[in-house]
């Protein structure tokens, strides 16, 4: 925890390459296999997080930055979280991700993108664990040298997790002084936990409408990374009476299954990951002694 006095450190880091180059395996290990750094929330036009990575007295923000590559995502900027959007600041430092001794013209177009930035660059040569000449890369390597003024140009291989903590290191150290502009926890399984049911509640009062109790609450009672690669997702909705439960659920079930196919939609377009999402109503007993229920609404201090 850091205390107000302490000095942090937080920042901007665009990661930018040509699709496929290993970008996405490059942030999950930067940020640990955090399974909520799938989500590709959009920040402001400019910026798109991708995934935050806070540790002792640093916060690093890697965002998609449209501008600096031609691929275009989708974006949903619904969840955005409105404190932070004001405050964002540029990007400080690019990291430009290609894979081994291969150079395309998608390449070159990043590149130009880059150099178009100004912006202090680490040039990622991923994948190297397929490199198997080694004489032949070293003469690559020097031929990329020549390109920009990389401030560091760093062999990794994403997939083994090699070399990574020294970026993180790097990364680490070039942030400029600043508060956090998250709270230490965001982008955590915690805050999927909270789009998750956010969407559910937006979907529970898209279809149910003004019918639909204020008291209502939706718990995330699981969320987690399956072994064939799907998010599992169980979602408790909270309700006052056993009207509101039938209300919900429908005849046969059939209104809670709309909700569900609606949400998990969402989510996967959200996270990035097909999802199993599974979702139940419950009648809440006394409402100020429910810990839990309070806790989904934001009222306990580690919320
Ligand atoms: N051999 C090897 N394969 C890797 C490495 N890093 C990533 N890959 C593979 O390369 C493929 C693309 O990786 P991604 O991380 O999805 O690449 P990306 O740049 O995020 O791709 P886009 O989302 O299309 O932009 C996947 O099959 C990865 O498993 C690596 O270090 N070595």
């Amino acid at each position: 925890m850091t205390q107000p006095n302490d000095t942090t450190r937080c920042g901007l880091v665009a990661i930018v390459g040509r699709p496929n180059v290993g970008k996405s395996t490059l942030l999950n290990r930067l940020l640990g296999q955090k399974v909520s750094i799938t989500s590709r929330k959009p920040q402001t036009t400019r910026h798109r997080i991708l995934g935050i990575d806070t540790e002792g007295d640093y916060q690093a923000i890697y965002v998609d930055t449209p501008g600096l590559h031609s691929e275009e995502k989708s974006a949903m900027n619904r969840y955005m979280n409105r404190a932070a959007s004001s405050s964002l600041a540029e990007v400080g430092l690019v990291l430009f991700v290609i894979e081994g001794t291969r150079w395309n013209d998608d390449d070159e177009m990043v590149l130009s993108k880059v150099k178009a930035s100004g912006l202090p660059c680490y040039l990622i040569v991923n994948k190297m664990d397929k490199v198997d000449d080694k004489e032949a890369f070293m003469v690559h390597l020097q031929g990329l040298s020549e390109k920009y003024k990389f401030e560091h140009i760093i062999p990794i291989s994403a997939k083994q997790g090699k070399m990574v903590d020294d970026i993180r290191e790097l990364v680490a150290k070039s942030l400029p002084e600043s508060e956090f502009f998250f709270p230490e926890d965001y982008i955590t399984d915690r805050s999927s936990r909270f789009m998750a049911a956010e969407i559910i509640r937006e979907k529970l009062m898209r279809f149910t409408g003004d019918e639909l109790p204020y008291a209502t609450t939706v718990e995330i009672e699981q969320f987690k990374l399956a072994e064939n690669g799907v998010y599992r997702i169980s979602g408790l909705i909270l309700v006052e009476r056993e009207t509101q439960k039938r209300m919900i659920i429908g005849k046969g079930g059939k209104h809670l299954k709309t909700i569900g196919e609606h949400a998990r939609k969402d989510m996967e377009n959200l996270f990035d990951n097909k999802v199993f999402l599974e979702m139940w109503v419950k009648v809440k007993q006394g409402w100020a002694d429910d810990e839990r229920a309070l806790r989904s609404l934001g009222y306990s201090d580690d919320s």
